[in-house]
């Protein structure tokens, strides 16, 4: 049971052992037949999963009411493999729920419900498909359902995941919590200072390259802002100058500013170091603080214990004393912190008696040397929200967990209290986002540096070649759901919002990857040289290829039918390849399957591509310790190209070379170009060289 908690239901840790013994006990209380019903009911892994979040819900404790709509979620969310498996899922849901509520906030049948979870799925599993494909998909499997129908929900779904990202913020209701609310009089200056606008941040710390990631922050917080008629700061959460450094404060900038978006101000937590400290003393002085001296080993250990620190009952006095000592830097590191003193036994262990404020002597990027304690981050971003007047802060689930300790400081420094949401942590499939990891990766030389374009790194995909419009397209489809850190969006919906924006965008261009030079007899005197792509050479034919492979017609595109006389191998490498021209008629060209690319010889220059495919080989490297192992060896191929000559080609340009993919100039060095492929094709295109 505490299994199945921990792994399907995403609950504060600290819960569970509230939540555990009270299913055992309502388990025990069903009759020998109810129980018998129930194990007969749950016959595989998936049903019980299903059932057993579904049983939770029901027999929540009064107390656990807010986590009903988290549990219900994760219902939704549940992955799900076949028409039983989604069928069961359903009655569940209208089991434990309201039928009319359900009815009404989700869909008008269960059989829309059907198909448009079907929808979603098939989306999922082949983002490439076109409609028609898709309708084929559905049909299959929902016989009965219309054309218009599926079109229908198509629709809705789109306009509604467009919608979602700024029009979620204002659906978010307060939640019944008494130490939320604010006072009457400070919800008054709140108001008066905000007009009744809504005010957000986006609040990334300065000790790494954004990515991927943040730009579900960036795209919730600026463009909601922007969409409301608000405001929205960009605020460096600078309050740890250990790992944090200039340049990091400008890609920032960079980024935010790449994505079109204009801060209404850009703040630091330093700005807010003076206010913090005084908070500081405020709460030394009302005996809410106090100076501790053990050391971090102690402390996690007695925290963890439920044990008090000895030093709690130091003198105010003594710990005023401390503090202001500790900021004068007469005292080393690591010897006293200050902490809260709130309860050491609480049931949240971020509640038990946290550290607020250490000593550091580490150069800060932007106060230098004028501070020699610095806020933790628990302490600090909660007094920001409060003084920016931010009126949702949005962050991701893992932080759910400090909302009880951002309330507790804020109600005991007698503050404003911004309504605190959380969503759900990006990840995406054999990738890795997270800046430590990303930074581990840099140093151990697996990739080349923060922008290496197999990384999901802001600065990786722009040299990769991803515009910004396309990322906010896959932001927009993925959405900001709640169900949960684990779940991994597939890297191939972020490929498709890419490829269907370049598919309009960039010119397309016959280029040859990996050239063969080829003679082509056009009559006795006559040779005309062109480059083909070596995997439209065989030696030995198969039934699914129309390329050229000996004593076999194929057709130079828009040029004419040859005849491959000879391959000539050496070293088991194409040495040399005879053809000749047996027409230039069009009617002959078009009779033909095999259409190849070429380029003359004249016409073309030599340029560098670096093809690049998925970081990892697995899913989900996250989930392995030495995450290393998994990484793709292949991820990185370097290849010959010949472009047309004619073009002129500038660092940035995108361009489809046909039937292989699309492109962009990386560099020009000496005159030589490198590009770097975006991405390919959908699967199957390049095969059908028609
Ligand atoms: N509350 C939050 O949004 C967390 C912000 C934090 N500085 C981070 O970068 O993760």
């Amino acid at each position: 049971m505490q299994y199945l908690l921990r792994h399907y239901i995403r609950i504060p840790h600290y819960l569970y052992s509230q939540f555990t013994p009270s299913i055992a006990s309502t388990l025990k209380n069903l009759s020998p037949s109810q129980l018998t019903q129930f194990n007969q009911l749950i016959s595989n892994d998936d049903e019980k999963k299903l059932k057993l979040i579904a049983y939770l819900v029901q027999k929540l404790k009064p107390g656990l009411i807010p986590y009903k709509q988290i549990l219900l979620q994760q219902i939704r969310n549940k992955s799900i493999e076949s028409n039983q498996d989604l069928e069961y899922a359903i009655k569940l849901i209208q089991k434990i729920q309201n039928p009319e509520f359900y009815l009404n906030e989700y869909i008008n049948t269960i059989k829309e419900k059907r198909i448009h979870s079907c929808i979603i799925q098939i989306n999922q599993k082949y983002p490439g498909l076109c409609s028609n494909e898709q309708l084929i998909k559905i049909k299959e499997q929902f016989p009965e359902c219309t054309q218009e129908m599926i079109i229908k929900l198509n629709q809705n779904k789109q306009n509604q995941s467009k919608q979602q990202i700024y029009e979620k913020i204002q659906t978010f209701t307060p939640r019944d919590i008494p130490e939320q609310h604010n006072l009457p009089e400070q919800l008054e200056k709140h108001k008066c200072i905000t007009q009744g606008k809504i005010v957000l941040r986006f609040p990334p710390e300065p000790n790494g390259y954004l990515h991927l990631g943040h730009v579900r922050s960036i795209r919730l917080n600026f463009y909601s802002a922007e969409q409301l008629n608000g405001y929205c700061y960009l605020r460096y959460d600078d309050t740890n100058p250990a790992n944090e450094k200039q340049i990091y404060i400008d890609e920032i900038e960079h980024n935010v500013k790449w994505f079109g978006h204009k801060p209404t101000h850009i703040t630091y937590a330093s700005d807010y170091f003076p206010f913090i400290f005084d908070c500081a003393i405020k709460l030394i002085k009302d005996n809410k603080a106090f100076i501790c001296e053990q050391n971090r080993d102690e402390m996690k250990e007695y925290r963890r214990n439920k044990q008090p620190s000895p030093y709690r009952d130091r003198d105010i006095d003594e710990s005023l004393r401390i503090f202001n000592e500790m900021q004068e830097g007469k005292h080393p590191e690591s010897k006293y912190t200050l902490r809260l003193k709130i309860d050491y036994q609480h049931a949240n262990p971020t509640l038990r008696d946290p550290v607020i404020y250490r000593v550091l002597y580490t150069q800060h990027p932007k106060s230098g040397d004028k501070w020699k304690v610095y806020p933790m981050y628990d302490f600090a971003h909660c007094i920001c929200d409060s003084l920016e007047n931010i009126t949702h802060s949005l962050c991701t689930l893992e932080f759910e967990i400090r909302r009880e300790l951002y309330y507790w400081i804020l109600t005991n420094l007698n503050l404003y209290k911004p309504f605190v949401y959380e969503f759900s942590r990006l990840n995406v499939s054999n990738n890795m986002l997270s800046k430590r990891k990303i930074g581990k990766m840099i140093e151990m030389g697996i990739v080349n540096g923060w922008d290496d374009p197999r990384l999901l790194t802001l600065a990786g995909l722009r040299k990769r070649g991803y515009t910004p419009q396309a990322i906010n397209e896959f932001i927009d489809q993925v959405s900001v759901p709640r169900g949960g850190n684990e779940q991994i969006i597939s890297i191939k919906i972020l490929e498709n919002c890419i490829r269907k924006e370049l598919e309009k965008t960039a010119p397309k261009i016959m280029a040859i990857l990996n050239p063969i030079l080829i003679d082509v007899e056009i009559d006795k005197n006559t040779i005309k040289q062109v480059y083909v792509q070596q995997d439209d050479v065989k030696l030995v034919s198969n039934p699914d290829f129309y390329g050229l492979t000996p004593n076999k017609q194929v057709c130079l595109r828009f040029f004419g039918v040859i005849l491959c006389e000879d391959i000539i191998l050496e070293n088991d490498k194409v040495k040399y390849i005879k053809v000749k021209l047996i027409s230039t008629d069009i009617n002959e060209r078009k009779k033909l399957k095999g259409q190849i690319n070429w380029l003359d010889k004249n016409d073309c220059i030599t340029a560098t591509v670096n093809e690049y495919s998925y970081l990892f080989d697995t899913e989900n490297p996250a989930e392995i310790q030495e995450f290393w192992n998994s990484f793709n060896k292949n991820s990185l191929q370097i290849y010959d190209v010949k472009v047309p000559k004619q073009l002129e080609y500038k660092v940035g340009d995108r361009f489809q070379f046909e039937r292989n993919g699309f492109y962009i100039v990386d560099s020009i060095k000496d005159g030589h170009i490198y590009f770097n492929k975006i991405v390919g094709l959908v699967e199957g295109e390049k095969k059908n060289l028609k």
